[in-house]
């Protein structure tokens, strides 16, 4: 049973254009997918249905169907979907409404009906996961912006989720943030066995963790596929060229020119290894 199956779904606000048409899309469970396109593309609505807030708090006109673990979206109340997927909004801090961390998680646990016992001993768990351990009493207001968004996260994971969809989940972060935000995603992937859904501008920063790319333009799927199908398809077919990582620019000329067939490269140290074996084949050639 995949965590996600979208089929023929299209979606509009309240007028009649299409923000999302015939949508078709599945995402296995425990895998790390990345809705890719330009500004206007239907990424965030995309998410909003798969949170239920597309169509129940937004309305507006739907065909076909959003289902997270076999289940309707349409079908089931955003509180119902909660249960099942953990969403991060693009603006995180608005979903933070208390004073304290632990209340923060304390008032995610409230509509479980968890046991006083059981929501102290979840809420220490659920910050040393997004490694917020300790910071219980802490001010909410007193944290940095990855601290946040890492106490966002807790609050959803709080509720036990089995899909975590976060939209732009690193825009308000610096690299460092970045990089250890996706680290972080992958090891609750890893670990935990949850499945991830992010939308993210920087394909650099999930090409060393994603499983499958998806990537829309004005509200329609161009492809989803594995990242190294969905990145050529965007450098054969000139689509937002720009949006391709300097790394995969670069293996994508390289084939271009020289007839080399490179391997899929996810990371610099991938790239630099793969090079280097080539130069030096080609130096024992010439010797
Ligand atoms: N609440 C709304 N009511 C009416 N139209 C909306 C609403 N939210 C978004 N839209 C429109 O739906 C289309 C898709 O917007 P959406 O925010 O889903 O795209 P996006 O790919 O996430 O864009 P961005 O990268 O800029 O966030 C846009 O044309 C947008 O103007």
């Amino acid at each position: 049973m995949p965590a996600i199956k979208i089929e023929n779904f299209s979606y509009a606000y309240h007028h009649p254009h299409k923000v999302l048409d015939n949508i078709n899309i599945t995402v296995d469970q425990g895998s790390f997918a990345v809705i890719l396109g330009p500004s206007g593309a239907g990424k965030t609505t995309l998410c909003l249905a798969l949170a239920g807030a597309v169509p129940h708090y937004f309305g507006g006109s739907l065909a076909g169907s959003v289902s997270v673990n076999a289940v309707s979206a349409a079908d089931s109340t955003m509180p119902e979907l909660a249960q099942t997927v953990g969403s991060v909004l693009q603006d995180y801090e608005v979903q933070l409404v208390t004073m304290t961390v632990e209340e923060e998680i304390a008032f995610s646990l409230e509509n479980l009906g968890l046991e006083e016992e059981k929501v102290l001993a979840c809420i220490s768990q659920t910050l040393a996961t997004v490694g917020l351990a300790g910071y219980e009493q802490a001010e909410v207001a007193s944290l940095s912006g990855g601290q946040k968004q890492r106490l966002a996260i807790a609050s959803v994971l709080a509720a036990d989720p089995s899909i975590l969809v976060l939209d732009e989940p690193a825009s308000a972060l610096d690299p460092e943030g970045t990089r250890a935000l996706y680290k972080l995603l992958d090891e609750l992937k890893r670990q935990k066995g949850l499945t991830i859904i992010v939308v993210e501008h920087d394909i650099a920063q999930v090409l060393p963790y994603a499983d499958q790319f998806i990537l829309l333009n004005d509200g329609r799927l161009i492809q989803a596929g594995s990242p190294d199908a969905v990145l050529t398809y965007m450098w054969t077919n000139e689509l937002t060229p720009e949006a391709l990582p300097p790394l995969w620019r670069l293996k994508l000329a390289l084939e271009a020119q020289t007839g080399l067939q490179l391997s899929a490269w996810r990371t610099e140290q991938s790239a630099i290894a793969e090079l280097s074996a080539c130069l030096s084949k080609r130096g024992a050639a010439n010797v």
